[in-house]
């Protein structure tokens, strides 16, 4: 199966990621990860270690009950301990139990581990991996030996490190994982250890009888992902990793990094190309399950991984993606955006409004205005990039297109702080159709009576306005210079159940603020989403079907 450009990828983000501070997998979250992960067609997944804990053992149950579809699913455990048979081991009989036909074992390769670790000898260390591996094989299974720390080990005493290597050949390993347990070996050092043990051991990369080399990084030098390249470029064929670089410490080697690099840049055969495009989902899913917020600006599948802002750059894009783009957003399942700021220039303008289905003519005087009255905006406090309704809302006033939904006539709010929750009560004045109403509504805090009234007073001529809810509301003080005077920036994001969209407001008073970005939510909820929804309910049929995919308002 080995060939001269393939790369066996070797996921392990339910056990090495799972061992980052944080994330607690349940058997449920364990099982969905591995089938996404094989969805996506990574070849090799390991699952954790059975008999270290029930859930460990139990997820491997059911997977034997119901297999994943094409991965071969691994069980871990390390070598015997010192002086014990290894059929009378406890952990190797858990590992049995896991009925895989894939085992990892690891095992040490720095003698300090030896000596001071395990308490044993170098002799019986070599005993403990040919014991392991053997006792493994003769019960029919194959086996990816990692070799921990390996190249401290190598630095200190490589005579000892390659008999280990050595011995878990001879007894039948098919992987020799090296691995940068401590996470702190630079690229160069690992291409040239990784050069020394493939001589060393006259492994063949090409040679599909031959044992081959691995690599599992860690990346408590910031170079993990850089290590693992200089390993395949060395002849490793297999590489380990995690999905978002999740793992003890530092993390792992990230395989979203990881993928497209030995992919797209370096050419070797990781993942099928249409299973490629499945990085940034399975990326933001398996962020989602672990509960950690995705990192925005991760290389390939960060949000802002092809986000462009200055306009020199949306100007070139615009023209030629690849002036300013390292790779197509879309072979790995992102997409290109561009952000409204006041380092725009027309072209952010142009291009944000054709997201908006609005095309502007570059040559037409409104579109300067409609930059300058952004960059006057931004130079009070407003920040658009991560408000766009709130641009799409001035970029339809300035061509005319901006319909009055309602008239605000003005509010008065009330706090009670004396009660054990603060308790708010906002009255609120509005026309609406021609309809003068008065409204009153209470709320805990300010806000949320603010715009409780204003929804209770225009339900009566809106009904969606029912499902609409506050979802985020952020505060920034932009001038904290001038104390209880500083003017305030408010962002607030807002759902109708299937869409968020986010509005801003600007004031010195934080209630003004706040109630300028909620009514402009409002206002953007009420007059364009029905429009961007229809919109996308023409794409879909045109397309035959499908999701609000790359719509402004969805995310
Ligand atoms: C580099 C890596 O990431 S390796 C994976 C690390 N992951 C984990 O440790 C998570 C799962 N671990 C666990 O649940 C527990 O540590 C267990 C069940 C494995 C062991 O628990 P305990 O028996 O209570 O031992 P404890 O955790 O205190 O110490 C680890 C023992 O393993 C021994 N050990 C460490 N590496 C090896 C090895 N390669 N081969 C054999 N024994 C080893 C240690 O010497 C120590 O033995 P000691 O108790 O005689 O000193
Ligand atoms: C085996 C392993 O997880 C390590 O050495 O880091």
């Amino acid at each position: 199966m080995k060939n001269d450009k393939r790369v066996w990828l070797y996921d392990t983000t339910l056990r090495d990621g799972a061992q980052r501070e944080g994330i607690s997998l349940s058997l449920e979250d364990k099982i969905t990860i591995a089938r996404e992960l094989d969805r996506m067609g990574i070849p090799f997944i390991e699952g954790g270690w059975p008999g270290a804990n029930p859930r460990d053992g139990q997820f491997f149950w059911k997977l034997h009950e119901e297999p994943l579809e094409r991965a071969e699913l691994v069980a871990f455990c390390s070598t015997r301990r010192p002086n014990v048979r290894a059929a009378e081991d406890k952990m190797l009989q858990a590992i049995l139990a896991a009925k895989t036909r894939w085992v990892t074992i690891f095992g040490k390769s720095w003698d300090l581990h030896v000596t001071e670790g395990l308490k044993t000898t170098l002799e019986e260390n070599l005993a403990m991996i040919r014991d392991t591996i053997e006792y493994l094989r003769s019960r029919g299974k194959r086996v990816i030996y990692d070799a921990e720390h390996w190249f401290d080990g190598y630095l200190q005493n490589p005579v000892h490190a390659i008999d280990t290597l050595k011995t878990a050949i001879s007894a039948g390993a098919e992987w020799l994982v090296l691995c940068d347990t401590n996470g702190g070996t630079l690229p160069a050092e690992v291409s040239w250890i990784a050069g020394e043990v493939r001589e060393k051991l006259a492994i063949d990369p090409d040679d599909e009888n031959s044992p081959q080399l691995g690599i599992h990084a860690h990346n408590d030098a910031g170079v993990a992902v850089a290590n693992s390249l200089a390993a395949v470029i060395e002849g490793a064929r297999m590489v380990q990793g995690t999905i978002n670089g999740y793992g003890e410490r530092c993390g792992n080697a990230n395989l979203c990094t990881l993928i497209p690099n030995l992919q797209v840049k370096m050419g070797y055969d990781c993942l099928e190309t249409e299973q490629l495009t499945r990085l940034t989902e399975t990326s933001r899913k398996v962020s989602e399950i672990v509960n950690l917020a995705p990192d925005e600006h991760a290389p390939f599948v960060g949000r802002s991984a092809f986000a462009h802002k200055g306009g020199i750059h949306v100007s070139a894009v615009a023209k030629n993606p690849l002036t300013y783009e390292h790779i197509a957003p879309e072979a790995i399942g992102n997409q290109r955006r561009i952000v409204i700021s006041d380092q725009s220039g027309l072209s952010n303008v142009l291009s944000k409004a054709s997201s908006f289905g609005i095309d502007l003519d570059k040559n037409d005087p409104t579109c300067r205005q409609i930059l300058d009255r952004l960059k006057e905006l931004e130079s009070e406090g407003y920040q658009f990039e991560a408000a766009e309704a709130s641009f799409e809302l001035l970029l339809r006033e300035a061509l005319g297109q901006r319909q009055t939904m309602f008239d605000l006539k003005g509010f008065q709010v009330h706090c009670d702080m004396l009660r054990s929750e603060s308790e708010a009560i906002a009255t609120i004045k509005v026309t609406v159709k021609g309809e003068d109403l008065l409204e009153v509504a209470e709320g805990i805090g300010p806000v949320s009576a603010l715009d409780k009234a204003l929804r209770k007073a225009l339900v009566k001529f809106y009904p969606e306005v029912a499902h609409f809810h506050l979802t985020d509301y952020k505060v920034r003080i932009l001038d904290s210079g001038s104390g209880t005077e500083a003017k305030t920036r408010v962002l607030v994001e807002s759902s109708n159940g299937h869409h968020r969209w986010t509005t801003v407001g600007v004031s010195s008073n934080i209630l003004e603020a706040s109630y300028r970005a909620v009514v402009e939510g409002i206002e953007y909820g009420l007059s364009i989403l029905p429009r961007r929804s229809e919109e996308a309910g023409g794409r879909r049929q045109e397309a035959g079907g499908g999701d609000l995919v790359g719509s402004q308002i969805s995310r």
